[in-house]
């Protein structure tokens, strides 16, 4: 059985263009300051794309794709405002525009703020290995 945490819902919009040199592009989700969103940290979960870029987008997402999803305020780059962002796994396509729900599953830690870039990159990589053994383990 799948235990959902929580879900945000919103459009994918521009965040601080960051994500792609780190090696990690997220999937910024738009959402109302009043909504529900899952506490702050670093989950595996899934994307669903709800609703394409545009009437000339024609293109499929037919399962929910595995995601790491971060929920903070990028406290290593001194953030002001909590985001919602979603890396996917095995993805390499443009997501602006579309509108996208993010569900968290799995809670793997809390924000931390790191000294170094580096150390966020490292420690991304090592959340990435088990946002994989979590979903292998569920198939
Ligand atoms: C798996 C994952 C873990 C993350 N963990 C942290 C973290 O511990 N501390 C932090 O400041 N930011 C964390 N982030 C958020 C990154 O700082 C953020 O995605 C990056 O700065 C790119 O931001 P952008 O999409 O606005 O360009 C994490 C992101 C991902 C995908
Ligand atoms: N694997 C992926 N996961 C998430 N977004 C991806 C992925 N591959 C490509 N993208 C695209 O890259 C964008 C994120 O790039 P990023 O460098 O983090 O910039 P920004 O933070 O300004 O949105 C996403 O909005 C999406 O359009």
């Amino acid at each position: 059985m799948v235990e959902i945490l929580g879900s945000v819902t919103g459009a994918v919009v521009h965040g601080d263009g960051r994500g792609k040199d780190l090696g990690f592009p997220t999937a910024n989700i738009g959402f109302d300051g009043s909504a529900p969103i899952p506490a702050d940290g670093v989950y595996a979960g899934h994307v669903r794309i709800l609703a394409l870029a545009g009437p000339d987008d024609r293109r499929e997402f037919p399962e929910p794709l595995p995601a790491l999803v971060s929920v903070g305020s990028n406290v290593t780059f001194d953030g002001t405002h909590r985001t919602v962002e979603a890396y996917l796994l095995d993805f390499d396509q443009d997501l602006y525009g579309c509108v996208a729900e993010v569900t968290v599953e799995l809670f793997l830690r809390g924000q931390v703020k790191f000294a170094s870039v580096a150390e966020l990159i490292e420690q991304m990589r090592r959340d990435e290995d088990r946002g994989r053994e979590f979903f292998a383990s569920r198939r």
